[in-house]
């Protein structure tokens, strides 16, 4: 597998290596020894894998606040997705800077998403799934989530949003009080 840093230090695009033979393919999605190289030493916890239907559909932008912050690998095994994460750590050089890529069936790429980063994406296709594995527990008191249009933030979402939970069409702009997470 490889492992390409994005412009948020800490979090990689990971391209997995198929074995191709004429029954189809096998692919290995994790390696404890071949992570250390990116720095994670966590266990996985939980996996946990969703469904959404429409076309443009948007889930996000969510974190967990410390001591539950999180670390997650994102892969989607159905359709195709615009994967967005943002830097929410406190004090660092990229704070509130956004990345954004297509994860998809096809290209087979997982998104490694360090602690202190928000999480979200858009459906680019019907009936997208997405596999993720976590380090921490679901706790949902300790959940927080950025407005996936704050203006603070301008992701260029590549579809009018079709579907959003009414949760996340609801969640605070940013304002001078949030400083981000201190892990
Ligand atoms: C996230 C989560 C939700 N739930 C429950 C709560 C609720 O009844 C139902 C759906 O929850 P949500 O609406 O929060 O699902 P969803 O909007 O898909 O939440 C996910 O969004 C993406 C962007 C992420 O990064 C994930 O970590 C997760 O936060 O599942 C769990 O039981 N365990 C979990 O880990």
């Amino acid at each position: 597998m490889t492992f390409t840093e994005t412009s948020l230090p800490g979090s990689f695009m990971i391209q997995p290596s198929p074995r191709v033979d004429h029954r189809g393919w096998f692919v290995r999605t994790f390696d404890k020894q071949a992570f250390t190289q990116i720095g994670h030493f966590d266990d996985w916890v939980q996996m946990n894998h969703s469904m959404t239907q429409q076309t443009g559909a948007l889930r996000g932008l969510h974190f967990q606040y410390p001591p539950y912050a999180e670390v997650k690998l994102v892969r989607c095994v159905a359709g195709c997705v615009f994967d967005v994460i943002v830097d929410i750590r406190a004090g660092s050089p990229t704070f509130l800077q956004w990345f954004g890529t297509e994860l998809s069936a096809e290209n087979g790429l997982m998104l490694y998403i360090p602690k202190g980063f928000a999480h979200g994406f858009q459906t680019l296709t019907s009936n997208c799934q997405l596999l993720y594995c976590h380090s921490n527990y679901y706790k949902p008191e300790c959940e927080g989530a950025l407005r996936y249009n704050d203006p603070q933030l301008v992701i260029n979402w590549p579809l009018p949003v079709t579907d959003l939970s009414e949760r996340d069409a609801n969640h605070p702009l940013l304002n001078d009080q949030f400083v981000g997470i201190t892990l």
